[in-house]
C-alpha cells in the first residue's frame, strides 16, 4: 500500500525533491562560500562586496527554492492524506460483509482512523525525508571531494552508528506492534462505552467495574507500551545525534592524530558542514517514530485482508435488477461459519434445495439460532455460499455478486437508517412519493423530508423499523427480506405488515421472504420453510385443508 500510494503521487514527489536537491544544493553554496571568505579574511586584495553580493543572491535563492519546495510538500501531504483516506472507504467498500463480519467493527474503526492517520504522517514525511536526505547526501559528497581520506572516516564512523540505530529501530518497531494490539482493544472498549451507555449508567457497579477492570488496565497498558516504544526511540535519536558529534570530534582530533597532511581549510570545512548537518540530520532521526508508527500500520491494514478491488469504475454506472426474473433456485447450498483459534464450535445450514418463482411470499420459520438470519444472508448474497450454487434465472450468483445482490431489498434486526432516501435508480427518491409513504406508515407527523433526505431518524424503535420499510420500499427491488420485522411492532402495525403491506408487494410482483415467530400470521404466506439446527424443510401451511400435524407445532 505504502509502495502505491508513493508511486500514485510521484510526479509531485520528484518535483518536490527536486527543488529540494536545488535547495539544499543553494546550502551547501552558502556552506562553500562561508569557507572561502573565510580563507580570504587575512587577504587585503579579495573583493568581500562581490562576495556578499553573492552571498545575498545564494541566500535568496536558498530561500525561494525552500518555500517553494516546502508549498509543494505541503500540498503533496494533504494529497496523500485524502487518497489514504479515499483508497481506504474504497476498501472497506469493496469488502465482503462476511470479512467486516469476521473482522471486527472496532478494528475497521481502529484502522479508519488510527492507521490513516500514522500513515499519512509517514506518507508526508516522506517528501521531508527526501529533503533531509538529499542535504545529507550533498554535504557527504561535498567532503568526499574536499578530502576522500577525512570522509572515510567521517563516514566510518555513521556507518556504524547506522548499524546500531537499525537494531534500535527494528526493536521500536515491535513495541508500536504491541501498542497498536492494544489500540485495537481500545477501540472495542471505545464502542462499549457508547454502545452500551444505557447499561453502565443504569448500572453503577457495572459503570465502576467497566472503568476500574476494563477501561482503565487497557489504557495503562498502552501508557507504558507508549513509553517504551519512545523510550527505544529517544535513545535511538540521542544515539545518532552523540554519534555527529563524535564525528565532529574525530575529524578534529584524527586530523591532528592520524591525519596530519591535511589543510586546516579542509578540517574547517568538514566541521561546518557537519556543524550543518545536525539540522537535516535530526529531522531524519525525528522521523524514525513516525515511519515505525506507519509501517506497523501499514502491516496492521493489510492483515485486516481488505479487499484491493479498489478500480470504482463502475461506481458511475447503476446496477438494474431484473424485474422478470422467473425462477431462483438454491441447489444444495450450505454455509459454514469460518472458525475462530478459540471457537470450540462453528455453526452451518445446509445442504439446502429450493426452488421459488417470482411473486411467491415466503415465510421461513423455526426456534432462535437454528439458522434462519444465516439462510437470509446467503440468500441475498451477503454470505457466499461454501458449498451449493444460487441460481437466478439460470445465472450463477456468484458471476456478479453486485448484480446479484440489487435484486434483494432487505431489513434485518440489526438494519441501519440512512436518512437519505433512494430510489430503485440509486438518486435520492421523489418527495412526494416518500410522503405518501410516512403518511401511510404513521411517521408524518415525526419526520418531513427534503429532496429525499429524512429531517430525522431519532425515533421510537418500532417508528424506526416503519422507516426502515419505507427505504426499503422506496428501493423497490424485485425480491424482499423482511427479518422479525414485525416483532416490535404494535398490533396495529403487525396486521398492516402481514395483511396489507405483503399481499400488495405480492400484487405488484415482489417475491417476499419474511422470518417470523407470528403464527397466528401464517396462513398469509404461499409457502413455509421451517429451520432447526441448520437444516430446511418445507411444511404444509396451517391453512391448507391437508395440513399435516406437524404444520401445527410450527416453532
Ligand atoms: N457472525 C457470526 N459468526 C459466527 N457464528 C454465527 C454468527 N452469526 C450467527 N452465528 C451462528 O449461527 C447460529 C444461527 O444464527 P441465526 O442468526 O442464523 O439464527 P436465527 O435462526 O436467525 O435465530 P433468531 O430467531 O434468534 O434470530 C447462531 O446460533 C450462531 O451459532
Amino acid at each position: 500500500m505504502f509502495y502505491r500510494l508513493v508511486l500514485l503521487h510521484k510526479k509531485l514527489l520528484i518535483i518536490a525533491t527536486l527543488l529540494s536537491v536545488v535547495s539544499a544544493l543553494f546550502g551547501i553554496s552558502i556552506i562553500s562560500l562561508v569557507n572561502s571568505e573565510i580563507e580570504q579574511v587575512s587577504d587585503p586584495s579579495s573583493d568581500a562586496i562581490k562576495g556578499l553580493m553573492i552571498f545575498f543572491a545564494t541566500l535568496t535563492a536558498f530561500l525561494t527554492f525552500s518555500v517553494i519546495s516546502q508549498y509543494i510538500l505541503t500540498k503533496l501531504s494533504v494529497q496523500i492524506m485524502v487518497s489514504i483516506r479515499e483508497n481506504m472507504v474504497q476498501r472497506v467498500l469493496s469488502t465482503s460483509y462476511e470479512q467486516i463480519e469476521k473482522v471486527g467493527g472496532h478494528r475497521i474503526f481502529a484502522t479508519l482512523t488510527k492507521d490513516i492517520e500514522a500513515l499519512t504522517a509517514t506518507l508526508s514525511a516522506v517528501p521531508h525525508v527526501a529533503y533531509n536526505l538529499a542535504t545529507v547526501l550533498l554535504c557527504f559528497a561535498y567532503m568526499g571531494y574536499q578530502s576522500w581520506q577525512l570522509f572515510l572516516w567521517v563516514g566510518g564512523v555513521l556507518v556504524l552508528a547506522m548499524i546500531v540505530a537499525q537494531l534500535l529501530m527494528n526493536v521500536g518497531i515491535g513495541r508500536f506492534k504491541a501498542v497498536r494490539e492494544l489500540d485495537d482493544n481500545l477501540f472495542k472498549n471505545f464502542r462499549a462505552l457508547i454502545d452500551g451507555g444505557k447499561e453502565l449508567n443504569i448500572n453503577f457497579n457495572r459503570k465502576r467495574f467497566f472503568y476500574n477492570d476494563v477501561v482503565t488496565p487497557n489504557i495503562d497498558q498502552i501508557k507504558t507500551s507508549t513509553i517504551s516504544a519512545h523510550l527505544i526511540f529517544i535513545i535511538l535519536s540521542n544515539w545518532t545525534n552523540l554519534i555527529l558529534f563524535l564525528a565532529l570530534g574525530s575529524v578534529v582530533f584524527a586530523s591532528q592524530l592520524f591525519l596530519s597532511g591535511i589543510a586546516t581549510e579542509v578540517v574547517v570545512s568538514f566541521v561546518l558542514t557537519l556543524v550543518y548537518l545536525i539540522g537535516p540530520m535530526t529531522v531524519l532521526f525525528n522521523t524514525f517514530p513516525v515511519v515505525a508508527e506507519g509501517i506497523v500500520s501499514s502491516q496492521k491494514i493489510e492483515k485486516l485482508q481488505l479487499s484491493n478491488d479498489v478500480l470504482f469504475e463502475h461506481m458511475n454506472s447503476t446496477v438494474t435488477p431484473s424485474y422478470e426474473w422467473t425462477n431462483l433456485d438454491i441447489e444444495s447450498v450450505g454455509y459454514e461459519y469460518s472458525r475462530d483459534d478459540n471457537d470450540e464450535y462453528n455453526f452451518s445450514i445446509g445442504p439446502i434445495n429450493l426452488s421459488v418463482e417470482r411473486g411467491e411470499v415466503i415465510f421461513l420459520i423455526g426456534g432462535n439460532g437454528c439458522g434462519k438470519s444465516t439462510f437470509a444472508k446467503v440468500l441475498c448474497g451477503l454470505y457466499t455460499p461454501t458449498s451449493g450454487e444460487i441460481r437466478l434465472d439460470g445465472k450463477p450468483s456468484t458471476l456478479d455478486m453486485d448484480q446479484y445482490r440489487c435484486h434483494f431489498s432487505t431489513i434485518f434486526s440489526d438494519f441501519y437508517l440512512f436518512d437519505q432516501v433512494i430510489d430503485a435508480k440509486g438518486i435520492l427518491a421523489d418527495d412526494d412519493k416518500i410522503r405518501k409513504y410516512l403518511v401511510k406508515l404513521k411517521l408524518n407527523e415525526k419526520v418531513t423530508v427534503q429532496n429525499g433526505i429524512l429531517s430525522t431518524t431519532e425515533l421510537s424503535h418500532g417508528q424506526r423499523k416503519r422507516l426502515g420499510l419505507l427505504l426499503s420500499y422506496m428501493e423497490d427491488a424485485p425480491i424482499y427480506i423482511f427479518d422479525e420485522w414485525a416483532a416490535d411492532q404494535d398490533p396495529y402495525f403487525r396486521n398492516f405488515f402481514y395483511s396489507e403491506l405483503l399481499t400488495e408487494l405480492k400484487t405488484l410482483g415482489k417475491t417476499v421472504f419474511v422470518i417470523s415467530h407470528d403464527e397466528q400470521y401464517f396462513t398469509f404466506s404461499d409457502r413455509i420453510l421451517k429451520f432447526e439446527s441448520g437444516q430446511m424443510k418445507e411444511i404444509l401451511r396451517p391453512s391448507d385443508k391437508a395440513a399435516t400435524r406437524e404444520s401445527v407445532a410450527l416453532v
